[in-house]
């Protein structure tokens, strides 16, 4: 299973505490609120699963399948709608769930759908945010990391590998396959 991960860089112990103490921040933030988690597709669905459970509040979950377009269209923040929310956000708040920010288009990208829909407020709460990449400023953050590719607990590499339940770095030799 593993022989493509170098290290483990966040542990299943470590994901579980993130999730607890992200879950509880969340919760005090969102009382009275009328909370829709929205979970970008497919790598959000460990890390949306194991943070709902400690969001004691009656939110929605809702789903969307993106694609942003990377390199030369980068800066005009579009993104390919997949699969879209099945309700109209207008005037609800919103907490976009990712597993991984990396230059941060995505976000942006959504972000700003969202404010032409309407949304009352947008916050994004992320397990892993490679920092050195980006200039966003995520609300929650699991963990900042090195600039490395990453995958498990939801992250792929070729489709693959996005059970292990933990976080790894893939092995150098991998990186241009
Ligand atoms: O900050 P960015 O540079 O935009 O990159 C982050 C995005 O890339 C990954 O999704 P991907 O498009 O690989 O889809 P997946 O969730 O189905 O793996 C990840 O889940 C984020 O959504
Ligand atoms: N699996 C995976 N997907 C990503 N998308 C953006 N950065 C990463 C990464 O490090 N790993």
């Amino acid at each position: 299973m593993n022989n493509v991960i170098e290290e483990i860089l966040v542990s299943e112990k470590q994901i579980a505490e993130a999730c607890k103490r992200l879950g509880s921040e969340i919760t005090k933030d969102y009382e009275n609120k009328d909370l829709v988690l929205v979970g970008l597709l497919k790598g959000c669905i460990p890390f949306l699963s194991d943070l709902a459970k400690h969001i004691e509040l009656p939110l929605e979950v809702q789903y969307m399948i993106v694609s942003s377009y990377h390199g030369g269209t980068a800066s005009s923040n579009e993104i390919q709608i997949k699969y879209d929310l099945e309700v109209p956000i207008k005037d609800r708040d919103i907490l976009l769930v990712e597993d991984i920010i990396d230059t941060g288009q995505t976000i942006k990208a959504v972000k700003k759908l969202f404010e032409t829909r309407g949304a009352k407020s947008i916050k994004v709460v992320s397990l892993l945010d490679k920092k050195d990449n980006n200039n966003l400023k995520a609300e929650y953050v699991g963990f900042t990391i090195p600039n490395k590719f990453v995958l498990g607990y939801g992250l792929d590499f070729q489709q693959k590998y996005r059970n292990l339940p933990y976080i790894g770095v893939l092995k150098k030799e991998f990186y241009d396959k």
